[in-house]
């Protein structure tokens, strides 16, 4: 009997039934720079503990790439972000990418994001198309839409209009308190309006911050902490830094979005590439890598690679490790031809491949690799 006591004060608690859950949909807004695992776990942590409560349905959720005009360091295109999402979320068949906020030439604050949202949910729902033109819209949302302003597709069922709810990490809620950032009735429409779901991360404690926020203990009930207990602090800066640096990124991102890094060569890929396969360490074996100064690509096709040397006594091999730099890059790609762009006379002298990888420090090399069909062009 005890159990059916629990189980009508479940169902008269603030109103709902277990029959009726609060429909939800799920916001994330972020720069998605690349979009990591840990951000399309988020969504599926957030729907597994909102379901779970029994007061909500999740029934999609929607990722909302910053616009290129948030000008953040080491942001690459939206063009870009928006494929590596449309790519990722290809396995998920709720999680949707939105391209509305990332097709704006200014930057949208997130409380302006979510009336957007709120306002497409409510008018597609009151306005609800076919569900034939529903479906067609869905699967229209190629990257052209971003000049198109994409609206959002819910998939709704019954009379009851969903809520958007804001879906971020422990990191973004706590940005609430960074001087100046957000706007005070920003924070009070997100939480007051719309309420939040966070996710933890390491080093937060999301419970203390709301305890010490005036406004986030108002709205403490629009509030869902939900823990990641397998610990991941997957970080899109994280993988930048490691991409830059040659290394593996494997089972931290999709393939597909591994894929298109490469094919696009963002992020510094490009470069390491190559250096890693060409370069072989000191006991002969390839895969060490020059201390690079500096990498980078840019959209005209070219690669900048800046090799640093150190005066050294004995025989000057640099030209050698730039002649093995020339010959691997041609032999792995036909059309790349390279144009050494500095003095190499200056170049100090080393011995050995291997110790050059260490020691080059001073003196740079900026080897120019110009695809031969841009020649050609
Ligand atoms: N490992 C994580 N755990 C919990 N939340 C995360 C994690 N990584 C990202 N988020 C959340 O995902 C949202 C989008 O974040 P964003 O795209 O800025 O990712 P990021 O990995 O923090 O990026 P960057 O490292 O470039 O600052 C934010 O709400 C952020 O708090
Ligand atoms: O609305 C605001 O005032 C606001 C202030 C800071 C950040 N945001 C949003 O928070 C998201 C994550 O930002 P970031 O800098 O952590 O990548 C991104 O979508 C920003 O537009 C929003």
């Amino acid at each position: 009997m005890k159990v059916i006591n629990n189980m009508s004060k479940m169902l008269v608690w603030k109103g709902c039934t277990m029959a009726s859950p609060t429909k939800i949909v799920l916001l994330g807004c972020g720069s998605y720079n690349p979009v990591t695992n840990m951000h399309l776990r988020m969504f599926e942590l957030a729907k597994d503990a909102l379901n779970k409560t029994g007061r909500y349905q999740v029934i999609s959720g929607f990722m909302s790439p910053v616009s290129d005009a948030y000008k953040k360091k080491d942001l690459v295109p939206a063009k870009h972000r928006c494929e590596m999402l449309r790519a990722a979320l290809k396995g998920s068949d709720w999680l949707k990418l939105d391209t509305w906020e990332s097709s704006l030439t200014t930057w949208t604050p997130t409380a302006k994001v979510l009336r957007h949202y709120k306002e497409q949910v409510e008018s597609q729902y009151v306005h609800k198309p076919s569900p034939s033109k529903r479906r067609k819209k869905l699967h229209n949302n190629t990257v052209s839409d971003i000049a198109q302003n994409h609206i959002p597709n819910i998939e709704v069922e019954g009379e009851q209009v969903p809520c958007v709810k804001f879906l971020c990490g422990a990191d973004l809620l706590e940005s609430f308190a960074q001087p100046g950032l957000w706007l005070e009735e920003d924070i009070e429409y997100i939480v007051g309006v719309h309420g939040l779901v966070v996710i933890t991360r390491s080093g937060s404690d999301p419970l203390k911050f709301i305890y010490e926020s005036d406004v986030l203990t108002k709205y403490k009930e629009n509030i869902i902490i939900v823990t990641e207990w397998i610990y991941n602090d997957i970080s899109s800066t994280k993988i930048r830094r490691a991409l830059r640096r040659g290394e593996s990124v494997k089972y931290l991102l999709q393939d597909s979005v591994i894929d298109y890094i490469r094919e696009h060569q963002l992020y510094g890929t490009s470069d390491n590439k190559y250096i890693n396969h060409m370069m072989p360490s000191p006991n002969g074996e390839a895969g060490s890598s020059p201390e690079t100064e500096e990498q980078s690509s840019s959209s005209s096709g070219e690669i900048s690679v800046i090799l640093r040397s150190s005066p050294h006594n004995g025989y000057d091999s640099s030209h050698l490790t730039l002649h093995r730099m020339t010959t691997t890059l041609e032999k792995l790609s036909p059309v790349t031809k390279l144009l050494p762009t500095h003095n190499s006379s200056k170049v100090s002298c080393i011995s050995d491949l291997g110790m050059l990888v260490r020691r080059v420090k001073n003196v740079r090399y900026n080897l120019r690799t110009t695809l031969a069909r841009q020649h050609l062009n």
